[in-house]
């Protein structure tokens, strides 16, 4: 396939009917897809693609010049190396004061070499390149900033939770108190309570660092937390009414559109409001980032019922555990802990389709463990099988309030297909155990290791903030943190890519079936999908 530029502002497919496309509006993800994506499939274009105004690189007055500076500045010094940058309070407020940042003087950084990160510090998306590939996307490192946007007295912050559970939230929440106090030495930090929808129907907490010294030996969320209630108009005027400026929110997918529309609003009123996104998800499923807070603690909770349900499963006779972990439409949770348990025989993830019957099913496979082992153990992820589970149940599509696809059990339905199929059909007796852990694995507290990303997280989106960041969600890339636009995180989905490596590594791992009969075929759909997803953010972006 041949991809062209007709001409400046139109891209044409080739092998289908020609879908004009405005140069200036190529979505981002285009460019994800693109130039590497491009080159891999020999797809060529006459000229690359880059990213157009407004995402086009802008390294801010902090990072220019005086000379050079005169408000933000293109700096599109190489058609292949990009930034995507996030916007800045002075965007929409040029006249904004700056201050030199007390960290300087604090304790903690009085010793430290570089107290401030340069501002021509970025972090590369890709770190795997070849000689001669582009330089290809990258992100404003995050970190303290030489100049400040609000003084220390000014400070009115709050933070909101929204979204499911996932350990490790109240160390986050602990650490940007804490942060603001004892970075900053800002002392209004209020915590709004119950979700989004606590803006405008909730009292709001005083959040000292006395109240929130031990939270994050809790598990949940210290501040409460809901699906649904966004209401972009009323959390703005609330913000407004309360004189909160700066606003930090802790959620997953969903919870960063809504932070992009408070961002957007603020803007669009001019208003000094500082808005940092803190992605959670224990599903792992927020793209760019290397991994979310809270899903190696999750991972390795998970074990205790994969251990629980692999011991019942050998103290009996044709003995067939099932756990089921979570993961909507990602089956990252499944796939670690299956890859870091070693006793489970098979995984099952969303994004795998597997068959049960036939040759190459998992009938077969699970009647073969059980001759050569006396037991078989699988792992699924919630969001596996739903279309059979759907359709056996004739079940019509429920949401929740946030307009999240209601699940139907997997885990159940697996287990009555398994016990029927070897009862009814194979006349075997078998001993079923199923494991349920999901909400007690969510349920607990981080542990070292996620406590301290937590930490990053937090005095990351709090430097952010203070040196006047706006609209930015700030995660690892490549380990190392960075500020990155939320409309970057939110437009795809982070899932196991069924082409890479590790999920290769699991299906040698636990040497189950790929329940694919023509791998050349399923690269092909996989390419084909890619393909049309360019295509649809083609025409949607028309
Ligand atoms: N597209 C959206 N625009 C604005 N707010 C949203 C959007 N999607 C979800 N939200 C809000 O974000 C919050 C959390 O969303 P949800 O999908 O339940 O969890 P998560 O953030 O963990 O994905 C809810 O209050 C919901 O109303
Ligand atoms: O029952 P609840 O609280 O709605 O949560 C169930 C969902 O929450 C999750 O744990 C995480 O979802 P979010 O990231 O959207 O919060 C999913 O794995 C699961 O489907
Ligand atoms: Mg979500």
């Amino acid at each position: 396939m041949e991809l062209s530029f007709c001409n400046a502002s139109s891209l044409r497919f080739p092998h289908t009917d020609s879908v004009p496309l405005h140069y200036c509006s190529i979505p981002e993800s285009f460019h994800t897809f693109s130039n590497s994506y491009l080159a891999s499939k020999s797809i060529s274009l006459r000229r690359p693609l880059i990213w157009p105004q407004p995402r086009l690189v802008r390294l801010r007055a902090e990072s220019v010049s005086p000379t050079e500076s005169n408000g933000s500045v293109d700096k599109h010094v190489d058609d292949d190396f990009i930034i995507e940058d996030v916007p800045h309070l002075t965007d929409f407020l040029p006249d904004l004061p700056s201050y030199p940042n007390p960290l300087k003087r604090s304790q903690a950084y009085a010793i430290v070499k570089e107290t401030f990160v340069n501002p021509e510090d970025v972090v590369a998306k890709d770190i795997i390149v070849q000689k001669d590939s582009p330089r290809g996307v990258h992100f404003r490192r995050a970190g303290p900033r030489e100049k400040v946007f609000f003084t220390p007295e000014e400070v009115r912050a709050c933070i909101v939770t929204c979204g499911g559970l996932c350990p490790g939230i109240n160390t986050v929440i602990r650490e940007i108190v804490c942060g603001l106090k004892n970075m900053y030495g800002v002392d209004d930090v209020i915590g709004i309570q119950g979700g989004y929808r606590g803006f405008y129907s909730k009292n709001t907490l005083d959040l000292t660092t006395k109240v929130v010294t031990d939270i994050h030996k809790r598990g949940g969320t210290f501040l409460q937390t809901s699906r649904g209630g966004h209401d972009t108009k009323k959390i703005v005027d609330n913000i407004q009414d309360r004189g909160i400026n700066q606003v930090y929110i802790i959620g997953g997918d969903g919870t960063q559109k809504g932070a992009a529309a408070i961002h957007k609003e603020v803007e669009k009123r001019g208003i000094k409001v500082a808005v940092a996104g803190i992605p959670k998800t224990i599903d792992n499923d927020i793209a760019v980032i290397d991994k979310s807070f809270g899903f190696d603690t999750a991972v390795e909770e998970a074990q205790r019922a994969i251990n629980a349900a692999h011991v019942e499963a050998e103290s009996m006779e044709n003995g067939v555990g099932i756990v089921k972990l979570m993961g909507r439409y990602s089956g990252f949770i499944a796939m670690l802990a299956t890859l870091g348990n070693r006793d489970v025989d098979c995984c099952l993830i969303p994004e795998s389709p597997f068959f049960l019957e036939g040759p190459g099913g998992l009938y077969e496979y699970v009647e073969q463990r059980l001759k050569e082992n006396g037991h078989v153990l699988i792992v699924l992820a919630e969001g596996a099988g739903q279309e059979y589970v759907a359709q056996s149940m004739q079940a019509f599509q429920e949401k929740d309030a946030s307009g999240n696809r209601l699940l139907l059990d997997v885990g159940l339905w697996l287990t009555q297909h398994i016990k029927d199929h070897f009862t009814n059909i194979r006349k075997m007796t078998i001993n079923m155990k199923y494991i349920d852990p999901t909400y007690m694995i969510r349920a607990i507290p981080s542990n070292a290791s996620d406590n301290i990303y937590c930490t990053l997280l937090a005095q990351s989106a709090v430097h952010g903030a203070m040196a006047g960041f706006t609209g930015f969600t700030v995660g690892p890339v490549n380990s190392r943190h960075a500020y990155i636009p939320i409309d970057r995180v939110t437009e795809t989905t982070n899932t196991v890519n069924l082409t890479g490596r590790m999920w290769a590594r699991l299906l040698a791992s636990t040497n189950q079936p790929s329940f694919i009969q023509d791998s050349q075929a399923v690269r092909e759909r996989v390419d084909k999908q890619t393909i049309d997803a360019i295509h649809n953010m083609i025409i949607n972006s028309t």
